[in-house]
């Protein structure tokens, strides 16, 4: 359908960019140095050698091309880096070079014109969003002060699920994991429970479950500028709808925020922060009401789907391989023992659930090709020469499965990092779930946080069979590609509780 509205807007307007595209297209000579990538039909490039799943079709084509391939997607010149030796020249050597975000079509929507984090473009607005973001949110010691909420949103998914164990019932837990980490994030980063902000609260969340349908889909008007404003996809009419829904949540924060300000560091929150800028000169932009939302929202759609992705993708792996679940039982029992509940400040002395949850991001990415990035001067790497505005994709799921750094990368082992040094950081260029250097996800210790305590009570207080007496190995793991890419299908489950407290 996608590739049909595409080819009928191109032969229609061929005549009227031939002038402009001849050129273009001629100049084989000029493109002699660029790394190397599968042939490309005529305006079209190679959209039609990607599918549903990019970051497969992107892995396949680089096994062939090369870890530094070329491509054309219409009128987008993409580069795609899928090793992790590529990996490093791209997002550490030249790092700077690469700072950049191409322009989306959604952002002009769901961010007030890329006011956003994520997708704004490197200069000082950019780095002084990120600057306040990572002081008000995102240091160890916020990070710390907001346990409780954690704390409180884990604990109330513990006794749901401990009386659905009463009734033997089955649980859609990718739903559940989904829920908690959205409040979560909403009382991180808005201040507020979804429940206290009644049909507003409820409104924004149904707007954010319709969200990832509308990113995910490839717009058309991202390769071909010149059909965007005809929304061929009715993408933009979805996303306008989708933004007036949250901006009508997002002005009731600001509201609540305005009329009861904090200025004080200890108590004030990132809202009552952002706020503080308003009417300034912050990084000579003006900065007003528009960029708060841009910037809150942003946080929380970085925030809640990758950290409820990830937690499903490792429960998943868990139940498929039954002995790593009883090991991991068994070290949660030692340190904690069947009496009580494990907490928060116990999780770091758990050296396998770390190195079950690399594994998880190992294997599943939640954001298998990071997010774009964007050449922003023309520069060589590895002799190639890579043009000012390419777009640059990595495919963290291919690196996580090149087999010239991990061995048997297919298999979910936990133990390949028993005495590593490998980790998330943005170091090690083999895992990169979190991306690295300057556009490196500022987040990694707050998520991580969130996952492995959330990993660590399911774990902890459950055993979990798959529905019907299926086994484990039997669980289907197909993958659904989006920024964010999930299960396919949900995850359900039949949990039992098995600490040895309050059975009743
Ligand atoms: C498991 C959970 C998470 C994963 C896997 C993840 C992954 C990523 C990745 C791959 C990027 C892009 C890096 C690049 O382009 O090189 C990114 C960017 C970002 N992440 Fe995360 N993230 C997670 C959680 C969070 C959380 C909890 C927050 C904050 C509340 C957050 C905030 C951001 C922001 C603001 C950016 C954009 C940074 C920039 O462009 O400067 N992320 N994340």
């Amino acid at each position: 359908m996608l590739v049909a509205v595409v080819v009928i807007i191109v032969l229609a307007v061929i005549p009227l960019l031939a002038p402009f595209l001849a050129p273009r297209l001629s100049n084989s000579g000029q493109e002699k140095s660029l790394p190397p990538g599968p042939r490309g039909l005529p305006i079209l490039g190679n959209l039609l050698s990607l599918g549903k799943n990019l970051h497969l079709d992107l892995h396949k084509l680089s096994q062939k091309h090369g870890p530094i391939m070329s491509l054309r997607i219409g009128f987008t010149r993409a580069v795609v880096v899928s090793s992790p030796k590529s990996a490093e020249l791209f997002l550490k050597t030249h790092d700077l070079a690469f700072a950049g975000r191409p322009p989306q079509e959604s952002m002009k929507y769901l961010a007030y014109g890329q006011k956003n984090l994520s997708f704004s473009p490197y200069g000082p607005y950019w780095r002084n969003v990120r600057k306040t973001v990572t002081l008000e949110l995102l240091t160890s010691r916020k990070v710390n002060s907001m346990k409780p909420i954690r704390e409180e949103g884990v604990g109330s998914l513990v006794k749901y699920l401990k009386d659905a164990s009463r009734e033997r019932a089955v649980v859609n837990i990718s739903e559940r994991i989904k829920s908690l980490t959205a409040d979560i994030s909403c009382r991180m980063i808005f201040g507020n429970k979804f429940e206290d902000k009644g049909s507003i609260g409820r409104g924004f969340l149904t707007a954010f479950r319709e969200l990832s349908e509308v990113t995910n889909a490839p717009n058309v008007g991202n390769f071909f500028p010149f059909v965007a404003n005809f929304d061929l996809q009715g993408l933009t009419k979805k996303m306008k709808g989708i933004s007036k829904v949250f901006d009508t949540f997002l002005e009731s924060v600001l509201d609540d925020h305005m009329s009861s300000r904090k200025m004080d560091e200890g108590s004030r929150d990132l809202v009552d922060a952002m706020l503080g800028f308003i009417g300034s000169d912050h990084s000579r932009n003006a900065f007003e009401r528009d960029h708060v939302k841009a910037i809150i929202l942003d946080l929380f759609i970085a925030a809640a789907d990758t950290t409820a992705t990830l937690a499903e993708w490792v429960m998943s792996e868990l139940i498929r391989n039954g002995t790593i679940m009883k090991k991991l039982q068994g070290e949660l029992a030692q340190l904690v023992g069947m009496q009580r509940t494990v907490e928060e400040f116990e999780i770091e002395a758990l050296e396998y659930l770390n190195m079950v949850i690399k594994e998880g991001m190992r294997l599943h990415p939640p954001v298998p090709l990071l997010l774009p990035h964007m050449a922003i001067e023309d520069t060589v790497v590895n002799g190639f020469r890579i043009p000012r505005n390419t777009m640059v994709i990595v495919n963290a799921w291919s690196i996580g499965r090149d087999p010239s750094a991990w061995i048997e990368p297919e298999k979910f082992c936990p133990e390949r990092f028993q005495g590593s040094q490998i980790d998330v950081n943005g170091q090690h260029f083999q895992l990169l779930p979190f991306g690295a250097g300057r556009r490196g996800c500022p987040g990694a210790q707050l998520a991580l946080s969130i996952i492995r305590f959330v990993v660590a009570q399911l774990v902890h207080c459950f055993d979990w069979e798959l529905p019907d007496g299926m086994p484990g190995t039997e669980l289907d793991m197909t993958e659904e590609f989006g920024i964010v890419t999930t299960r396919a299908k949900d995850l359900k489950v039949i949990p039992s509780y098995r600490l040895k407290i309050d059975k009743r």
